[in-house]
């Protein structure tokens, strides 16, 4: 029996994993469920953001299914005792290099777009973003100049094989979808950025089929708003990945749409699954939350991890007939709250 253990995390985080587990509740596909401890609930709980029994039950479950991270009262904490680690910390112990992040918009969510509809609805994109490298996982610190003055600094990196290896599921998911794939550097101003559009580049020699271009980022985030029809997948670096992602996701209603899977190549069925927002201290615990983005993440759980298309298929047209019906939170313009929305998909799944 598939063992799914389950991260609420904080804030928002328990509140939209709850409508997640009553979906698999619902669908009854006779999996384990076991619970963890992580981020700031974990730190307060036991002095660590990613305790080693939650560590270990990542490592042994089948797939995870992760909420959100993230505590104000922890933001003066050191940083290695901060929610934000337990996440980086899962991402990297697991492996869980490739980080897919679909965009599609929803029929009827053309009005909570930030782009005019036209634009909107032609939107049918996938940001891969590498997960285990750049600037995220570089050498950083605090230190005095000569003339004493502080100076934060984070070393921006990555090795031709973490290059390599992402380019190679880009151009995959690529071939997957619709033979484009849209590689986002800084090559005109970072070596990082030049080392990666030259493996890709390398890379492509196996990929024929598929039409590679190249962009960079500032133009990539432009674009993005201009002419996000233009996107099939887009394979990208850790930072640039995060910004665009949460850019992305205004332009198909709300940051409360999108899911994410992140997939390992420790164990090639272990992925972790979570919505790309945080945990939204500024409307946690009022039942305000869209938990949209968690639901979508268990159908990506299903698929990639779980080898269960069918009903991976039944959540989505089940989130789609719920917001087909006018079903919106506070984040899509309407009054709905996380339960009644969780309420509508269950009513469609029916
Ligand atoms: N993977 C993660 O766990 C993750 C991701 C992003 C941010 N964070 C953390 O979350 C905390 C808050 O960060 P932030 O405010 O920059 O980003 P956030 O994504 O938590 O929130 C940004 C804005 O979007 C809104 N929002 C987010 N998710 C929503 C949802 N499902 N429904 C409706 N509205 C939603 C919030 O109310 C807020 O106004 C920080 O501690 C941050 O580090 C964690
Ligand atoms: C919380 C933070 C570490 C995380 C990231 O930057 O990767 C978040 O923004 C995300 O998008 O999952
Ligand atoms: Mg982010």
């Amino acid at each position: 029996m598939a063992l799914i253990a389950i991260l609420a995390g904080d804030g928002i985080g328990p509140e939209v994993t709850a409508e997640a587990r009553r979906v698999l509740d619902a669908l009854d596909l006779g999996f384990d469920f076991e619970e963890g401890l992580v981020g700031g609930a974990a730190y307060h709980a036991t002095g660590h953001p990613l305790p080693p029994e939650t560590l270990a039950l990542a490592k042994r479950a089948d797939a995870i299914l992760f909420g959100a991270v993230g505590d104000p009262s922890c933001d003066s904490l050191e940083r290695s005792l901060r929610p934000e680690q337990a996440i980086l910390g899962l991402r990297k112990e697991l492996s869980l290099f490739a980080n897919l992040r679909p965009a599609k918009l929803f029929p009827g969510l053309e009005d909570a777009s930030a782009l005019r509809p036209e634009v909107a609805s032609a939107i049918d994109l996938l940001i891969l973003r590498e997960l285990n490298g750049d600037v995220y996982f570089g050498e950083k610190g605090m230190r005095t100049t000569a003339s004493g003055l502080r100076e934060g600094y984070d070393i921006m990196s990555y090795n031709e094989a973490e290059v390599r290896r992402i380019a190679i599921a880009g151009f995959e998911a690529a071939r997957r979808r619709r033979g484009k794939l849209c590689s986002v550097d800084k090559a005109n101003v970072l070596e990082t950025s030049q080392l990666w559009r030259d493996v890709v580049i390398e890379t492509a020699a196996q990929y024929p089929d598929i039409a590679l271009t190249h962009m960079y980022v500032d133009n990539a985030a432009m674009q993005l708003v201009r002419n996000p029809g233009q996107f099939d997948v887009i394979v990208t670096g850790n930072l640039f990945g995060d910004i665009l992602s949460d850019q992305a996701s205004m332009c198909v209603g709300s940051i409360g749409m999108l899911a994410s899977a992140s997939l390992s190549d420790w164990r090639s069925t272990l992925g972790l699954y979570e919505p790309i927002h945080g945990s939204a201290p500024d409307i946690a615990g009022q039942g305000k939350a869209n938990p949209c983005a968690m639901i979508l993440s268990v159908a990506m759980m299903l698929r990639h991890s779980l080898d269960m298309p069918a009903p991976a298929d039944r959540i989505e047209a089940a989130v789609s007939a719920a917001i087909g019906k006018g079903v919106r939170t506070a984040d899509l313009g309407g009054t709905h709250s996380t339960r009644e929305m969780g309420d509508a998909v269950l009513a469609a799944l029916a």
